[in-house]
């Protein structure tokens, strides 16, 4: 297969571009979120306001020397890039570095009363409480008549649409109308992907997750069947460690999902008990490896990780972010080929992602034509356009 060449890696200092407004207007309303969503002491404010100033103003700032990661920090590019402009180093890495010192603003890794609590956690509740979300789950008692092949296709596709409702994502004029009609697929390898997964396949599944809540229930509900069907003999569940870009899922957020569906009525319920009994047989794992937090691509995955998903069916990664990490955060001729950019992958790998940034590969030249003839880009950021890609 001939070679493309890495393409630029994408930078937020470009004023009007989609990574510059990220920085510049996304992360001060995360902070002035955060800012709301507790009775936080004086300290805390003081350290909110100087994060404000530095993401905006100032330079990127060490983590300070007692912090408990600070080590795995400099081995991910801290000390390379402290000392300049958030705009001026890969957004990637500016963007998961402003999460960690958001964490650090607010004490979530103390020492101190306030370690481990999620600032996040008040708006992932309320999605969660939602009457959206009990419609969706209402919606699941109608699947329960449909013969399995269409309950799974019905269930992936919750589950690609679920990307779409990114708390993150809502905060800034720089995303699209989540709402936004006539949602498409730009690429649809759902075909490959059921291939991988046939009923009473057995195997093991690993599924990266994205965000909690709204996105986190339908990942659940799509794992409970393909275990209840066999498709997978064993899911593992990766999740993120600590909270980071607003919605992404923590463990707590998982159990805060399967306890939704268990105290729900009808087919969720039993959705949810299939959960609980898959979790205390060990058919279900969740994994919170530190890597998922990384400002780094899926390239650079340390031995373990890669190990596990050499030694997996398929991995499926979700969301915008994990497909950044996946196919490398680079401004790509978006007729690249997948199997190219995802060469490094130890096994297949499929994405299920809805777009809401510049990054995309895969397409067919038609596609990517019709996409661009109308002239607005949109279609890249605004979270309407979606993929299913496998790498088999
Ligand atoms: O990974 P997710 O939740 O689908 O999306 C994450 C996201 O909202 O955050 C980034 C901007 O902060 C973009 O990559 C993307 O729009």
């Amino acid at each position: 297969m001939p070679e493309t060449p890495p393409a630029p890696v994408i930078l937020g200092n470009e004023p009007g571009s989609f990574p510059h407004g990220v920085l510049a207007e996304r992360h001060p309303a995360v902070i002035a979120q955060v800012r709301e969503a507790f009775p936080w002491e004086p300290a805390q404010h003081r350290a909110l306001d100087a994060l404000l100033e530095s993401c905006t103003e100032g330079v990127i700032e060490p983590l300070p020397a007692d912090a408990p990661d600070r080590e795995r920090w400099t081995g991910w590019g801290m000390d390379t890039y402290a000392g300049r402009s958030w705009f001026d180093v890969p957004w990637l890495w500016s963007e998961s570095y402003f999460y960690r010192l958001l964490l650090q603003a607010v004490g979530y890794f103390g020492p101190g009363a306030w370690q481990g609590i999620d600032p996040f956690r008040p708006a992932k509740l309320a999605e969660l409480d939602s009457p959206e979300t009990d419609e969706e789950l209402a919606a699941l008692d109608d699947l329960a008549g449909l013969p399995a092949g269409e309950q799974a296709r019905a269930l992936l596709h919750g589950s690609l649409w679920g990307n779409r409702a990114d708390l993150g994502f809502r905060l800034s004029a720089t995303g699209g109308d989540t709402r936004a009609a006539a949602p498409g697929l730009v690429a649809d390898d759902s075909e490959a992907l059921w291939s991988l997964l046939p009923p009473a396949g057995g195997g093991t599944l690993c599924l990266v997750a994205d965000n909690a809540g709204r996105e986190l229930v339908p990942d659940l509900l799509l794992v409970a069947h393909l275990l209840a069907h066999g498709h997978a003999e064993r899911a593992v569940l990766h999740v993120k460690p600590h909270p980071y870009y607003v919605s992404d899922a923590t463990t707590a957020d998982v159990v805060d999902a399967v306890r939704r569906l268990t105290g729900a009525g009808g087919a969720a319920a039993a959705y949810g008990r299939r959960l609980w009994d898959a979790l205390a047989r060990g058919r279900l794992t969740v994994r919170a490896h530190p890597f998922f937090c990384a400002p780094l691509p899926y390239a650079d995955m340390p031995g373990d990780l890669r190990a596990e998903c050499a030694a997996a069916t398929v991995t499926v990664v979700k969301g915008d972010l994990n497909y950044r990490r996946l196919v490398g955060d680079r401004w790509w001729p978006p007729t690249t080929p997948l199997a190219e950019v995802t060469a490094h992958f130890p096994g297949p790998v499929a994405a299920l992602r809805t777009l809401k940034s510049d990054v995309v590969t895969g397409l067919d030249a038609g596609t990517e034509a019709a996409l661009t003839a109308a002239g607005d880009q949109r279609w890249r950021t605004s979270g309407t356009h979606a993929l299913i890609q496998v790498r088999t």
